[in-house]
Order: structure tokens, then sequence, then C-alpha cells
């Protein structure tokens, strides 16, 4: 703790530093420098990033400090906003806007051999599977940036049980239903609000052991089965603003919240995003799994949900601008429409109908 008479030390830890970073890939590999031991976080790997001057925001930022330390002009490559967070590493505390750049081929091709960037620094590609168990090490906030990193493109949402009502048994048919068109090593949110909804999701992994699935929040975990893979817990946009107001007065806002699992939330508005923003924060700041994903919906109109008023592509892209976490695309949407979604701001798509595979998968 800062002594009080340390005037200086306690204004210089008050200050946050504005940093932009750059995850920069070319399909599963992935570019990181490495500080030298005299550096902040010094003898650890890092994304490529520096300060924000005050001059310029976020985004030019990042396309400076790549431009400075690798050379690649990436201002005509898609820059993704993947989000922002702030950490205090007790001598230095410092908000960090991340985002993600694909390079092109060609800029892949040219620098894949070169081992030092041109401040001199260190520079090694990676695997993205090395990089998201952990192999190298990060800096402490670089943790949250790996959970958002492990969203897959592709999310697949389960139909409601009512959708199955004309069966004698809908629970029978439901499970019928995704066990057979889910794609193999899919993520699945499983959306059903019925009660006995662990008993499904136990036995749809039980029969789909390759899945990773998103429960509801509330799920209860004794009843889902060990073998079951749960990336995260969801919550509704109803369960989020009820969050958001519960918490305007409390100290600590955190109540009956999963503090289990990584978060993922719906979002359909400013305010929501704006909950979604405080709640990202409030759970990082009691070092809880972090928030990794927002479904900003709908998108474009929708069977399930014929009278919503959609977004469109710009509204959505603007409000995805907003968020402090990476967005996901929902509603009417398919999982071609990935590279429409990125170039709008956001780093996956969900869906129900278009996001189950007709084919078998492979035993
Ligand atoms: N570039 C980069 N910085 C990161 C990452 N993660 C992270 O916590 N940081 C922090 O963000 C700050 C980056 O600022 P910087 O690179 O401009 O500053 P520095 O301390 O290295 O050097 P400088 O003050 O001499 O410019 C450092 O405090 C660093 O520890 C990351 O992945 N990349």
């Amino acid at each position: 703790m800062p002594s009080p008479s340390n005037h200086s030390t306690t204004c210089e830890k008050a200050t946050v530093v504005n940093v932009a970073v750059a995850v920069i890939h070319y399909k599963e590999q992935y570019l990181l420098g490495f500080r030298n031991a005299a550096q902040h976080q010094g003898n650890r790997y890092e994304f490529v990033g520096g300060k924000i001057e005050a001059s310029e925001d976020a985004k030019q930022a990042v396309i400076r400090e790549v431009a400075e330390e690798t050379g690649f002009a990436i201002h005509e490559n898609t820059i993704v906003k993947l989000g922002r967070l702030h950490h205090d590493y007790g001598d230095k505390q410092v908000s960090l806007q991340v985002y993600k750049i694909e390079l092109t081929a060609p800029q892949y091709e040219q620098h894949k051999h070169c081992q030092y960037g041109l401040e001199k620094q260190a520079l090694t590609w990676v695997t993205k599977a090395d990089l998201l168990v952990e192999k190298y090490d990060l800096p402490a906030a670089n943790k949250t940036m790996l959970e958002w990193l492990k969203l897959p493109e592709n999310i697949t949402i389960t139909y409601p049980l009512s959708h199955f009502d004309d069966h004698s048994d809908p629970a029978v048919a439901w499970l019928q239903c995704h066990q057979e068109k889910l794609t193999v090593a899919a993520w699945v949110y499983v959306r059903t609000k019925e009660a006995g909804t662990e008993k499904l999701i136990a036995q749809l992994t039980r029969a789909r052991p390759d899945i990773h699935v998103i429960v509801p929040h509330h799920a209860d975990s004794q009843f889902l089965g060990t073998d079951t893979h749960v990336v995260a817990h969801h919550l509704t946009h109803t369960a989020l603003m009820q969050w958001f107001n519960d918490a305007q007065d409390a100290a600590m806002p955190d109540q009956g919240i999963s503090s289990s699992h990584p978060l993922i939330v719906s979002c359909h508005d400013a305010d929501s995003i704006t909950a979604a923003n405080k709640l990202a924060r409030a759970r990082l700041q009691q070092q809880l799994p972090p928030v990794v994903g927002s479904f900003l919906s709908p998108v474009l109109a929708t069977q399930t949900h014929p009278d919503a008023v959609s977004l469109g592509w710009e509204t959505w892209s603007a409000l995805a601008q907003l968020s402090d976490i990476p967005i996901i695309g929902l509603g009417g949407l398919s999982p071609t429409l990935i590279d429409q979604a990125i170039s709008y701001g956001g780093v996956s798509v969900a869906g129900i109908r278009q996001f189950l595979s007709s084919q078998k998968p492979k035993a």
C-alpha cells in the first residue's frame, strides 16, 4: 500500500496508462513479442502494442504501433476490436484496448522468418493452441485476452423444447435432433427455459462428449455430470439488467451470478452494453472468471422472433464499438456470414437452424 506521505508514488499509481494492443495473426499462427528485462512486465511475451498518444484514438495507435514495431501497414486490414480491460499491476495501472488483426497471406509470407522487430525486439510466431494453453508467459492482464480468443467463429443455439411440441415426447425429439445435427466439437448454447434443463444438457453431452456447452447461469452444476464440458454460463438480457439495477448501490455487485465459469451475456441496445461493461469490470476487479462474449441481437430479422425490430448491420456495428467485450452476432445469420460480422466489428456468429448440420457427425 502506498505511504500517505509519498505523494508522487500515489499520483503515479493513480495514473492509468492507456495502451493499444494488437493481436496479429495469420490463420492459426499468432505473433508474440518479448519484453526485455528492463521493461515493465519484463522477460515476458506480449502482443505488439504500446501507449496511446494524446493526439490519437486507440485504433490509430494500434496502426502506428504495429508499423513501428513490425513494419506491417495494417490500415487496409480488418481491425476488429476484441475488448477493453483495466488491470492494476500494483506498480502500474493499465487500460488495454485490444484489437485483432488478420494478416493477408503475402503479409505473413514476407514476415514469417523475421526473428526481430524494427525496435530490435525478439518476435516469434506461435500456434493458437500453444498460446491458449498458456505455453508462453504473458503479463497477467493477457489472461482475459486469451479467454476472449477461445471464442469460436460459430456458436450453435439449441431449439426451444416447444419447437418439438407436436412430438409425442418433445424431450426425446429435442435430444435426437441436437445429438444428430450438432457439428463436431461445436460450442452450443443450450437455451431451454423449461424445468429439467440440467437433465437434458447431461443427456446431450453424454451422447455428444465432443461438444462445449454454454449453460443458463442458474443451471445447477451438480446435476450436469462431471463429464459435461461447460465453457461458460449465460446471462439473459433480463438477468443482466436485473444485476445492473441491483448493482447500482452495491459495493461488491456479484449477487447470484456464477463465480465458477466465464460468462456470456445477451445485449440488445446501448443500455445493456453499458451493463455488460460494468459486469465485465466488476468480474476483473473481483478476480472472477471474465465475461468473454456478448450476443448482440437481433442483427437481421429472424423466424423465431418475427416481431422484434432488427438492428441492421450499421446499428449493430455502432453498438459493437461501445462494448468492452467481444461481440457475437445473433439473429437471422448463418455461418457463412462470419466475414461480414468481422468486417462490422464482431468476432463470432450464432444461431439455431442454420448452424445445425444435416450431416451426422462421424463416431
Ligand atoms: N505491448 C503490450 N503491452 C502490454 C501487454 N499486456 C500488458 O499488460 N501490457 C502492459 O501495457 C504497457 C505497455 O506500454 P508500453 O509498451 O508502451 O510501455 P513500456 O513499459 O513497455 O515501455 P516505455 O514506458 O519505455 O514506453 C506496459 O505496462 C505493459 O506491461 C501486451 O500484450 N502488449
